[in-house]
């Protein structure tokens, strides 16, 4: 019998889960609110690095006169309604092809809000209310159900987003002249980005922290490399600074810190994190059990504690990353599906933090290693003595690479460098497949070429006398 799929947000979790399920021979219906892409492309992940791409025209201009070419950086040379027209257009093209592909494959899209309808926990097949944009509503029934629904920038009380002066980061593509001194609330990975992306557009930046450094989820070395960068900048970093209130002030903010001081601009960021879109949403009445962050529970296959109810994405609590939302609903299907399946493994996801320059990390963390928790060796290589690097003048970076002490397994890495996120692939793949830093030395990188650093790092981790 065909199984009857509805899938609540069209997001990656959503629309990667329907492509899969689609294959499948599956009868799939995709319910969105906002636009199918979700947030990722409409608002989050593809606008922001449309953005910084735009803004990395600068950081290529630092090093112009030092390479011998006469450039000039004008701060009035970026225009900001043109920039984020781009920038709304590339990300309504990318829903719009999203959406082809999924028509193409025979999916349903409904475009509305929709929510469980399950009467009792434990049922086996499920029913799934949907409003119309219209007003309507249509009561669906499914074998199978994924929630996908996403989360939503955390308000601050006292703070609340204006969309004038004081602003979220989706507001920020509604701007057409930029801030003259913006000041940006969180320094996790969204605002580090837009910190390091303002900078370079020639704003005056400053940064409220309520920890004693930037990102303090990622690499210490990293994020030392990145707040040197955005210092000699101009950025002014305040830390331990807790923002409890910010307010409209004549013609700009005031932001009020917990311990008394203030900063002022002409507009703030709010950049503290998001909460999992879960409210509203029948869960209760379906056994679908939340975390006390209000995140949705569930396991390496994406199942929920409901039977036939599976969740992906941002509105469960493993990666907030594009990658692992995709990857959670594929596997949701698979499992559904009765496909074989493996479960997620968090250990091989990589991500970037597309600053200027970017970071990218994969595996165990150097903080893991240091505390004692894995054991391994360490290898960190300066991309100061890379001869593409050199050509290009750049400065700061390196390669990270961490192996298992016996055997020269490959556990991890992180990378500082302008394509970071690119040249995280290698490591990634070594992760992924428990490949040793013997395979990688052993392989051929590009001369000259970043990346033959990462494999002098393995080289110079194959000297030790127990891996011979
Ligand atoms: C500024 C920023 C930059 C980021 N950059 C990156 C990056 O570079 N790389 C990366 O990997 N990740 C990045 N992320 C994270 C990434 O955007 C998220 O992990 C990803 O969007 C999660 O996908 P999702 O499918 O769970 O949900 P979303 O993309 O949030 O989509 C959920 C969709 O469900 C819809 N929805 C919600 N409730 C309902 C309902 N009841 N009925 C119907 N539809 C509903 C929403 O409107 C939305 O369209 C970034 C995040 C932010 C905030
Ligand atoms: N490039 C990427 O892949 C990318 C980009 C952006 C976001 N993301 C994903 O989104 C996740 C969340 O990142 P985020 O930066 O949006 O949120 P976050 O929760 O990681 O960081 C928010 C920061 O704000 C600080 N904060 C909270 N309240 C504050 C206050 N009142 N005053 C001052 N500071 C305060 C917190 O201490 C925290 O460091 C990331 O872990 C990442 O997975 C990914």
């Amino acid at each position: 019998m065909t199984q009857r799929i509805i899938i609540i947000g069209g997001g990656p979790a959503g629309y990667e889960a329907a492509l899969v399920a689609a294959q499948y021979g599956a009868d799939v219906t995709v319910v969105d609110s906002d636009g199918i892409g979700g947030n990722c492309v409409l608002s989050d992940c593809v606008p922001s690095k449309t953005f910084i791409a735009t803004t990395g025209v600068r950081t290529d201009m630092r090093r112009a006169e030092e390479m011998g070419v006469q450039a000039h950086f004008d701060p009035t040379a970026y225009k900001l309604g043109q920039v984020n027209g781009r920038v709304k257009s590339l990300a309504r093209a990318q829903s719009a092809d999203i959406r082809a592909q999924l028509q193409r494959e025979g999916v349903r899209l409904l475009s509305g809000r929709a929510r469980l309808h399950d009467s009792q926990p434990g049922m086996a097949s499920h029913r799934v209310a949907v409003t119309f944009d219209s007003g309507q509503e249509k009561i669906l029934d499914a074998d199978v159900v994924l929630m996908a629904t996403g989360s939503s920038p955390r308000v601050l009380r006292g703070a609340e987003p204006d969309g004038e002066r004081i602003l979220n980061w989706r507001q920020l593509y509604d701007l057409t002249e930029l801030p003259t001194h913006l000041v940006v609330i969180g320094s996790g990975v969204t605002g580090a980005e837009f910190v390091s992306a303002f900078t370079e557009m020639g704003v005056k930046v400053t940064m409220v922290s309520s920890r004693d450094r930037v990102l303090p989820h990622e690499d210490a070395d990293a994020a030392l490399v990145l707040e040197e960068a955005l210092s000699e900048r101009g950025v002014s970093l305040v830390k331990h600074a807790r923002a409890d209130a910010v307010e409209h002030f004549e013609d700009g903010i005031i932001v009020r810190l917990g311990d008394g001081r203030t900063v002022k601009g002409s507009h703030a960021l709010i950049c503290v994190g998001s909460v999992p879109n879960t409210q509203g949403l029948g869960l209760e009445n379906a056994g679908v059990e939340l975390q006390p962050s209000g995140h949705i529970k569930v396991d390496r296959v994406s199942r929920t504690t409901a039977p036939g109810i599976y969740a992906g994405g941002d509105c469960t609590d493993l990666f907030p990353l594009a990658s692992v939302a995709a990857m959670q609903g594929r596997i949701a299907m698979y499992h559904a599906l009765g496909e074989g399946v493996n479960p997620i493994k968090l250990r091989t996801v990589a991500s970037a933090v597309f600053t200027r320059p970017e970071i990218a990390t994969v595996g165990i963390s150097h903080a893991q290693i240091e505390s004692g928790e894995v054991p391994a060796r360490v290898e960190v290589m300066p991309l100061a003595g890379n001869p593409r690097a050199k050509m290009r003048s750049l400065r700061r970076g390196f390669v990270k690479l961490f192996c298992r002490p016996a055997s020269g397994v490959v556990i991890g890495g992180v990378v500082v460098a302008p394509t970071a996120s690119e040249l995280i692939l290698p490591i990634s793949v070594a992760v992924r497949n428990q490949l040793t830093v013997g395979d990688l030395a052993g392989s051929f990188s590009v001369y000259p070429s970043m990346t033959g650093t990462i494999t002098e790092s393995a080289r110079q981790l194959m000297r030790h006398d127990d891996l011979d």
